[in-house]
Parts: C-alpha cells; structure tokens; sequence
C-alpha cells in the first residue's frame, strides 16, 4: 500500500506545500498539485510571517497560526522557533482562553485530537488508536477541562488547552509532533452556558462525578498505558476535588505529571530562587503566604516547603513558614471545607490576638508580614496597594507572583507591583508582561508559567525513559533554572526571558535526566543523560519524502 498525491498533500505531517522538490513532485504525482516555484522552508516561513503581521488582532494570528498547524506541521515549527516569544501568548495563555470560550464558534477541525466521551467508554480504545493512527505516541496531554486556566468549567471546548501545551512542548523542547497525542475526557459540563448553548459541541449534560467519573478516569489510563507502552502522561486543568487524587494515585506507578500542581510548583520555587538571588536573602529566613490554596497554590506551597526541608530545616520548623489564605480567609485547623492539600499547612487560632477577624487578604497581610505573597486565586486585583505598601513596609525586597491566567484574572499589574512598592518588589506574572520604567530603572519581568519548565522537563523525561518522575527530578527542574539570569543588574528578572525558552528547555531536560540516571529511573539503558536528549529532540526540516512514506509503511 501507498499514498496517494492527495493523501501526502492533505497529511500535515508530511505535507511541504512549495516545498515540494521537483523530484518528489515527479515520483509521488505531486507535479500540478502546488504551484511550480519550489521554496525553501526559510522562504515559506518568510512568507508566511508577512501573513501573520497582516492579521488584525491576537485571535485573528492565532487563527492562521492554526491553520498552519493543521496543514504543515513542520512549517509551522519552523515558523515558531524563529519567533518564539513573540507566538507564545498567541498560540498559548492568553489567546487560548479566547478560543476556548469561543470554541463551537470558531470550529474548523479538530486537529487530531482525541474526544473521548463518559457516555461511550466502550468506544475509547478504539478511538485512541485511531487517533494515534500508528505513530509511535510518547507524550499525551489530558484534559477534562474542569477548571480551565482560571476560567472554570468549559467541557468539551478544553480540548484546545491539550492542544496548546502540546504545541509549546515541541516548540520549547522539540517533542517530535508526530509522537504527541492531545486528549480531552469529556465527562459533560456544569457550564450553564454551554449546556443551553445550541452550538455547543460537547456532552450536554452535568459532569459526571464520583465512582463512574473515576472508573473512566482509570480505564484512560490502563488503555494508554497499554496501547503506548514508553508514554509520559500529562495531566492539565482537572478540577480541585479530582486533580490531586489523580495525581497521587498514578505517581508512583507510571510515568505521569500533574503540570497544575507539580510544573507551577517547579516554575514558582525556580522565580522564588531567582527572586533571592537577586535580594542575597536565604529561602529559610522567608515567610510564604499563598492566595488561593486550589491544585497550584497547594502545589506551589508543598514544593516550596520541601524546599526549605531539603535546605535543613526539620519538618516541623519548615511548616512555620507557611500561611495559606483562600475564601474562607487565613486557613486554621477548625475552619470548615479544607482540602486534604490545605490541611498540613494550616495554623492555630492561637496564634492570633484577632484570629477571627483575618478573614481578608489585607488583614492577613498586616497580622502575618509575609515575604513571599503568591496569587493563584482567579480573583483580579486583589493584591491592592494598601497590601502591597504593608509588606513592603515590613520588607527589603518583598517576592510579589500575581499568577492567575488569563490576564484578566491576575491579582495585580507587573507595572502596579513596581509602583506600589517604589521598585522594592520582586515580580513575576503567569501572563508575559513587558519591562516595567520606574524611576529610570528599567524592571525586567519573569514570566512564573509552567510554559518555562514542562516542556524540558517533559523532554529530559522522556529521552531517559525514567519510571516514574521522581521529586528529585522536580527539583532539579526547579534548580536548573538558575544562573540564566545576571541578579546584580537592575533590574534583572527573577526568570530567564521567553526569548530563550528553547535553549534553556534543553538545560532543563538535561538536568532532569542526569537526576533520573543518577536514581537509576531508567527503564532503558542509557550511557550519557546529555546525548539522550539531544538524540530524542526533533528539528523542524523536511526529511526526504520517499524515506517519510518508506518508515510510515513499516510502521503499519
Ligand atoms: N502561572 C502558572 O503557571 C499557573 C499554573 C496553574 C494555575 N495558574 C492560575 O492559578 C489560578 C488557580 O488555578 P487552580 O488550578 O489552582 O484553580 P483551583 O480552582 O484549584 O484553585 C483556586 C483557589 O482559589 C480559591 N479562591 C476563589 N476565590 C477566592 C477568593 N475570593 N479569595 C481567596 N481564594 C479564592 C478557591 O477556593 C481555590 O482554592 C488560575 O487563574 C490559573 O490560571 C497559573
Ligand atoms: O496554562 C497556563 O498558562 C498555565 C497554567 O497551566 C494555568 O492553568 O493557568
Ligand atoms: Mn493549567
């Protein structure tokens, strides 16, 4: 069996467009089927740049940048590596909130994704190989699309977040597109909208919840598992009653992560780090208040902690660093609808002179003085200027993370932070932000998103053929961030920038895999970390047509 012409041409994995050369034209009936001129790919991506700049807003570049992906996957790599910072919000946070809202709308194609529906369990092995249609999947990223970036519950319509992260993990680190597989469990919605929405696209009924939800929740897994042996599972924006319970049930069997809990947690302390290295302050003389305790602000915290654990302090000396506020107001142990995750780092009412009244962020700022205020609480501007002012009062350099997505949701501005505490404030957002002019200092902002880390992390991951993704190897994620940036500059960012995401995906991948050899993780055996890598990342060129066509039929 072979392809034909249209089949190669309508196949973005193998599809060239102009690129076509004139002898693949002749041999594969491609001759008349694109226009004469032959390309290069440098000529293709210059082409398709100018189309881009013509587009009038975010959504509208997006767009072409999907149509793109859908019909070259290879070009559009290409295309992306040249301008990496500059696509990154628009094929990612914060366009992709707009088109997942807007998902029935917008609808083109499905863009290989698999849907995978609580009403159709028999259906699902199937669908998943056909999906995978022979390749050789390594990496999935799943979504139920309960809690959407801080948009909620969007069903069906999350695919798009799959999608998105898949495209960053190539872009950033150079997965091959080819062994990825975007997946969405559809176990309906508890969107009103959507539910009365016509158009909508997805299961129109309530989430299905409970024993059925994770008896679904199991056979994805067991089917995966058994349909794609070397697979590393990704887990994205599941809802904060199920994310941490998936995570904990699977961690220490297969190879999985939690990008939520476990690639915020990673970024955060990485920023944290940086943040510190710029003040000269020590991670265990800071006091840590998280705004939002959900999937990340637990996660952060819990990272954090076993941070300042493994810089010496005991359990219990390291817990007193710690102060956790969400709705209820500053967390203690009596107070009604704690998280399992919240529970180890609550505090006594004791404590407090005025414990009842710290029911506010403001009012837990003043009676606690905080050092470190990490926002992952989906409510915008909250962290105010009064707030602001009081730790700056109370601190040299106070680490202020406004992380909730998409931009309309953060806590506060990069350039109010800045403002509000004369300069003295150590930012990074979940969003990019630009440079911040203050006082004739120009303030550089870290970007604390997963984005900057799972991607290598995923890499290192994978090419090491670890077991399981270890602590160790979260930390030394975290760590190998460090020493990008130069901290005695002013106003240096607590982060690498954006801009160099592919080059320091490849430091993070490296050191990962180094840690899971040194624990002896790896199923395979592997003699250097460093060349594993670079033997499992994939470059966006067009490979010869006829040895494309030649692998694809054995693998059939
Ligand atoms: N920058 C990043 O890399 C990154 C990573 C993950 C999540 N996030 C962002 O963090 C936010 C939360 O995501 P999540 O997955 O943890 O969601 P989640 O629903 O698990 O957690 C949100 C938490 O905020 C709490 N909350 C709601 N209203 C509050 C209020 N008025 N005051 C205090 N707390 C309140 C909720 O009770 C919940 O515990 C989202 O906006 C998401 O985009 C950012
Ligand atoms: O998707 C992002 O931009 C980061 C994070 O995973 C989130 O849920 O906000
Ligand atoms: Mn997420």
């Amino acid at each position: 069996m072979t392809l034909s012409a249209m089949e190669i041409i309508n196949d973005p994995y193998l599809n060239k467009g102009t690129a076509f050369t004139a002898d693949e034209r002749k041999q594969f009936g491609l001759a008349g089927l694109v226009p004469p001129a032959v390309q290069t790919i440098s000529e293709q991506a210059d082409q398709a740049y100018q189309q881009y700049q013509t587009k009038a807003n975010d959504l509208e570049k997006r767009l072409f940048l999907m149509q793109l992906f859908n019909e070259n996957r290879v070009l559009f790599y290409y295309l992306f590596g040249q301008h990496i910072a500059e696509f990154m919000p628009v094929v990612y946070d914060p366009t992709i909130a707009d088109t997942i809202e807007n998902y029935s709308e917008l609808f083109v194609q499905p863009q290989g994704a698999a849907y995978l529906s609580i009403d159709d369990p028999e259906s699902m092995r199937m669908t998943l190989k056909n999906a995978a249609n022979n390749r050789d999947i390594r990496l999935i990223v799943v979504t139920d699309a309960e809690g959407i970036l801080g948009i909620g519950d969007w069903g069906t319509n999350g695919v798009d977040i799959a999608v998105g992260k898949l495209m960053v993990y190539t872009g950033a680190a150079g997965i091959d597109p080819k062994q990825v597989l975007p997946v969405v469990l559809d176990v309906g919605t508890n969107n009103e909208k959507l539910l009365k929405d016509p158009m909508y696209l997805g299961n129109r009924h309530e989430r299905i919840q409970g024993d059925q939800y994770y008896a679904f929740v199991d056979q994805f897994v067991d089917t995966v598992e058994s349909l794609f042996p070397h697979l590393y599972l990704h887990w994205e924006d599941f809802g904060r009653d199920n994310a941490a319970n998936i995570l904990n049930q699977y961690k220490d069997k297969i190879t999985t992560f939690n990008d939520d809990i476990q690639g915020t947690g990673i970024i955060t302390l990485a920023g944290i780090l940086g943040a510190l290295n710029i003040s000269k302050e020590k991670l265990t003389d800071q006091v840590y208040m998280s705004f939002g305790a959900g999937t990340a602000g637990a996660g952060i915290t819990q990272r954090i902690f076993d941070e300042m654990v493994q810089e010496g302090l005991s359990e219990d000396e390291a817990r007193k660093h710690f102060y956790m506020v969400d709705k209820q107001g500053l967390l203690f142990d009596d107070t009604p609808g704690l998280t399992p995750e919240q529970k180890p780092f609550t505090r006594k009412r004791s404590e407090f002179a005025n414990a009842d009244e710290l029911t506010t962020l403001e009012a837990a700022v003043k009676a606690v003085h905080p050092t470190i205020l990490v926002g992952t609480s989906t409510q915008p501007g909250t962290f105010t200027q009064p707030i602001v002012a009081e730790m700056s009062a109370h601190t040299a350099r106070p680490i202020i993370f406004p992380l909730s997505n998409p931009t309309k949701l953060a806590e506060a501005t990069a350039e109010n932070l800045i403002q509000w505490s004369d300069g003295k404030a150590l930012v990074a957002t979940g969003i990019p932000a630009a440079p911040v002019e203050y006082k004739g200092v120009t303030y550089n902002i870290g970007q604390a998103n997963n984005a900057l880390v799972y991607p290598g992390l995923g890499l290192g991951t994978i090419a090491s053929t670890a077991k399981v993704l270890s602590d160790g190897m979260i930390s030394a994620a975290a760590h190998s961030l460090g020493g990008i940036v130069d901290p005695d500059e002013a106003g240096a960012a607590v982060l690498p920038p954006v801009s160099k995401l592919d080059v320091f995906s490849q430091t993070v991948a490296n050191a990962v895999a180094q840690e899971a050899l040194d624990e002896k993780l790896n199923e395979q055996p592997i003699a250097d970390a460093k060349q594993a890598v670079a033997d499992m990342k994939w470059t966006p060129e067009y490979a010869d047509l006829g040895s494309e066509l030649q692998a694809r039929l054995q693998d059939k």
